[in-house]
């Protein structure tokens, strides 16, 4: 069985790979730094995993205890994906492609795929709304133009929180009002109303600089909340990196069959 995991800095996505696909998606919190413990409890019963394949954008102390407890688990190594300059039919903006976080370009690649060749000729906004929120537009000949990251909708809160002497953890509640009348509340209703405006004013400033119709999809774990609030029409593709995973994992596999054929013949 070939697993899929998608590491972000506030939780772990994981699916098997299916026919090309991403099948039983299940996500899990991680922790700031441990994750072993986590994986422990979720992936322990699963069996007969031979490849890893893993885009994480959690950093380097994350990808090791990933290595560790999938080499003692399983005797598989990982995976780790990084992004590329070209590939899968997508021009990278960054001048340094491997810096584009890993997350954002598998994003690209999914979205490229399930929209190549199909009726729409314009090009995409890409919205994942996770830790921080990022916004990517594909150009229609599938060149990346380029992004914009902003905090996402749980830290903006903990900004203030951790740095201001006024305002505590306000995690208790999510409601929000347009003038709010508590501090819970005025810090909810102004992380929303942040990201609301963000989004919706990018997608106007996009779709006066690129010709044609735009598309845009939204992903991530807030985007069941951004969703009803955004001005405009998104498609939601929740387990974009998932569905990414799945597009290169499946081209390797079919490169490794290659290899491991050209080996047993030689
Ligand atoms: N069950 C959940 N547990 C934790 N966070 C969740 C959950 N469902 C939705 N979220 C929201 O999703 C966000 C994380 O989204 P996700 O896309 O998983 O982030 P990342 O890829 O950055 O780890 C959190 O900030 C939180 O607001
Ligand atoms: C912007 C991100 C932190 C988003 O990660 P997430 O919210 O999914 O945890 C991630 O895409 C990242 O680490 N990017 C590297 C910097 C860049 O993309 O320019
Ligand atoms: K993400």
């Amino acid at each position: 069985m070939i697993l899929l995991v998608d590491i972000g800095n506030s939780r772990i996505k994981w699916a098997r790979l299916d026919g090309g696909k991403p099948a039983d998606v299940k996500a899990m919190v991680r922790g700031k730094t441990g994750i072993k413990r986590v994986l422990s409890k979720a992936w322990k019963g699963l069996e007969g995993v031979n490849r890893v394949v893993v885009a994480n954008v959690g950093g380097p102390k994350v990808a090791e205890q990933l290595k560790e407890w999938s080499q003692n688990q399983w005797q598989v190594v990982p995976e780790f994906l990084t992004s590329r300059s070209n590939g899968y039919g997508i021009r990278n903006a960054y001048s340094k492609p491997e810096t584009l976080g890993i997350d954002r370009w598998l994003e690209l690649v999914a979205v490229r795929q399930r929209y190549r060749g199909s009726a729409h000729k314009g090009a995409i906004v890409i919205v994942d709304c996770g830790t921080a929120i990022t916004i990517d537009v594909l150009a229609t000949d599938g060149k990346h133009l380029g992004g914009l990251i902003v905090p996402g909708l749980t830290m903006m809160p903990k900004l203030l929180a951790d740095n201001t002497a006024g305002i505590d953890e306000t995690a208790e509640t999510l409601e929000y009002s347009l003038l709010a009348s508590t501090t819970s509340t005025a810090v909810n209703a102004g992380a929303l109303y942040a990201a609301i405006a963000f989004i919706d004013r990018v997608s106007i400033d996009v779709a006066a600089e690129v010709r044609g119709d735009l598309k845009r999809v939204i992903t991530g774990g807030d985007a069941p909340r951004m969703l009803p609030l955004l001005r405009d029409k998104y498609e939601h593709l929740p387990d974009l990196v998932l569905w990414g995973l799945a597009r290169v994992a499946r081209d390797t596999s079919k490169v490794r069959r290659e290899a491991d054929v050209d080996c047993a013949t030689q």
